[in-house]
């Protein structure tokens, strides 16, 4: 965040999420209201279990091994200048596939600007991950929410009056980072 506002046109705007139960997908699509661009949601060669203990298990597992799961998307990240990054808190860290992405793809000289969601412990080490994968990067505040919270049976909870008071949140927030989208001006 600088002296001038970071103009953008938007066809050089990415937006990639990793979105299980739709929360982190709630505020990407709130984003690119906002600023437009594309929207990329990351899917994995061989997806994940869909029992939460067992989608737990083998998150900590690929955690504690530094295993990257294999994407299925694919992202020609040289078209774009600004990306944002969406992930949900997974183990207190950034989630394996997001790691998996970060790797792929060299982001150095990009605009990059995590957002998350989470079930109502913070971002743990996600977004430092985030700022490591990207030495050469310029790295903006990011935004977290609270999101849902599977292990209690709550999947989306950005919707209804919490998706309007998101959409707040997320306005103020790209106003402070002063990123204005030349398609939306
Ligand atoms: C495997 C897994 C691990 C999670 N670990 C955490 C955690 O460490 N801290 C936390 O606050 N929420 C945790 N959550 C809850 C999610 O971060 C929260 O529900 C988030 O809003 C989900 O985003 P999504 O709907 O985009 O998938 C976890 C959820 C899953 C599925």
């Amino acid at each position: 965040t600088g002296d001038y506002p970071i103009e953008q046109n938007a066809d050089k705007i990415l937006i990639v999420y990793l979105s299980r139960t739709n929360n982190t997908k709630a505020i990407a699509e709130i984003i690119h209201d906002e600023v437009g661009g594309d929207v990329v949601t990351l899917e994995l060669k061989t997806p994940y279990p869909e029992d939460y203990d067992a989608i737990v298990k083998q998150v900590a597992q690929e955690n504690e091994s530094g295993f990257l799961p294999p994407l299925k998307t694919e992202v020609d990240i040289d078209k774009y200048d600004t990306i944002f990054l969406g992930f949900p808190t997974w183990g207190m860290q950034l989630p394996p596939p997001m790691k998996s992405f970060l790797s792929a793809h060299d982001l150095n000289g990009k605009t990059v600007i995590p957002f998350n969601t989470n079930g109502g412990y913070g971002i743990g080490s996600s977004f430092i991950t985030v700022k490591e994968h990207c030495p050469e990067s310029d790295v903006l505040d990011g935004f977290s929410i609270k999101g849902g919270s599977e292990r209690d049976g709550i999947y989306l909870a950005i919707k209804g009056k919490r998706h309007d008071e998101a959409q707040e949140e997320v306005r103020s927030w790209l106003e402070k980072l002063d990123i204005t989208s030349v398609s939306k001006q």
